[in-house]
This record gives C-alpha cells, sequence and structure tokens, in this order.
C-alpha cells in the first residue's frame, strides 16, 4: 500500500497554497503533516503536487528517499483529485493499492487513516459528510485514464463507481474538518 497526499490544485477558495500553509501550532506544513501520518501506515508515500507548489515540495522532502514528489501529467493536469491520483499511477503504471489524504484535513487523526488503512476499497464517511481524499483503493494507470477520458473528473463517482469502495463511516469530529477557506482555520485555532 502506497500512500498518497493530494497536495495539488488551485487553492482558489483557501487563497493560497493549502499543502505549503502552515497551521497555527504545527511545527510543519499541511503537505508534512498529511506525509507524517500516511508513513505510519505506509513504507512509501507520493506526494501529488501542481506546477506551482512541485518544486518547493521536492525541496522540502528531497531527503527521504522513501519520499517522492510527482506532479500532474498531460492530459489530466489540474482536474482535480482524479489529476492527482493520475501523476501518482503514472509512476506505478501496474495496479497499485493507495492509502489517500488530501492536504486540507490537517486534524485528521492516525487513528482514522488507520482504520481506512485496514479496509480496502473504502471512503471515509461521517454521519454529515462523504469525505472521498481519504480512501484506500487500488488501481491501474491504464483503468484511470479510461476513466478519465470519458469525461467524469468526479472522484466520487470514481471510487463509489467502479472501484466500487464502500463507505467506512466514523462519528462526526473535529477530525473530518475539511479547511478549504484560510478562515476556517484561523477561527479553529
Ligand atoms: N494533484 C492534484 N491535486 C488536486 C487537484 N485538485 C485538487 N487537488 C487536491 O485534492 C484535494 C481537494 O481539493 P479541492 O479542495 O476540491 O480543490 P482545490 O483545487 O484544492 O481548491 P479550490 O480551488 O478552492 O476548489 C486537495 O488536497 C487538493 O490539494 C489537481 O488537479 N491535482
Amino acid at each position: 500500500m502506497i500512500g498518497l497526499v493530494l497536495a495539488g490544485g488551485k487553492s482558489t477558495r483557501f487563497g493560497r497554497d493549502k499543502a505549503l500553509y502552515h497551521c497555527p501550532h504545527e511545527r510543519v506544513n499541511n503537505a508534512e503533516l498529511a506525509v507524517n501520518k500516511l508513513r505510519l501506515l505506509s513504507d512509501e508515500v507520493i506526494v501529488s503536487a501542481n506546477a506551482k507548489n512541485g518544486d518547493a515540495l521536492t525541496t522540502q522532502f528531497q531527503a527521504v528517499p522513501t519520499i517522492t514528489v510527482v506532479t500532474d501529467q498531460a492530459p489530466f493536469v489540474q482536474h482535480g483529485p482524479l489529476s492527482g491520483i493520475y501523476a501518482a499511477c503514472c509512476r506505478h503504471p501496474q495496479t497499485t493499492d493507495y492509502l489517500v489524504l488530501a492536504v486540507d484535513y490537517p486534524r485528521i487523526t492516525p487513528n482514522v487513516l488507520a482504520a481506512v488503512a485496514d479496509h480496502p476499497n473504502c471512503f471515509a464517511a461521517t454521519p454529515a459528510a462523504s469525505h472521498y481524499t481519504i480512501a484506500h483503493f487500488s488501481v491501474s494507470r491504464n483503468t484511470l485514464r479510461d476513466f478519465l477520458l470519458l469525461g467524469d473528473f468526479r472522484l466520487g463517482q470514481f471510487i463509489e463507481g467502479s472501484r466500487q469502495c464502500l463507505p467506512l463511516t466514523f462519528p462526526n469530529s473535529e477530525s473530518f474538518t475539511n479547511y478549504n477557506y484560510l478562515e476556517e482555520i484561523n477561527h479553529a485555532d
């Protein structure tokens, strides 16, 4: 199982790069928070970055041989989280098992991730929402490419439909706070 950090995207609502952002009271940025949690569960971690933050993230993790930074691959650049998963698939074209975590869940707990890691073909959910960017499934590059070529870039559609992932439901908690706006972090701290 490879840990996969979704760290690209546009961060339009956040107003600055979410992966490089350093939450108050944390010692490292959001990308490293996610990497550190996945490293507890996986020997290899891929950070799926965008063209803008790729160099900074490569520099940040270059001393650790088990962490690789990739950027979105044509023709699926910046089409959403599935672009980030496709970039990882380009590095490992054969069917590969991924434990996926987005950088905008800086409060996710290692316990939640461990439970997701223990359940192949699942995504995290709470009574309030589905959290598709916290998920565990296998995919090959060609399978994902064929899905994306149909023009559907919805992660939920991909993992619930073609991957047949089921929700792994947790109680509502701060762990699942999805920070899309800078104000959400500042209000929480
Ligand atoms: N590599 C990669 N990651 C992405 C892409 N789009 C989103 N992500 C990541 O997927 C997670 C969920 O992203 P969203 O919040 O839906 O989108 P966003 O583009 O980051 O933010 P907005 O521009 O505000 O919608 C975040 O961790 C993003 O870093 C993409 O096109 N490529």
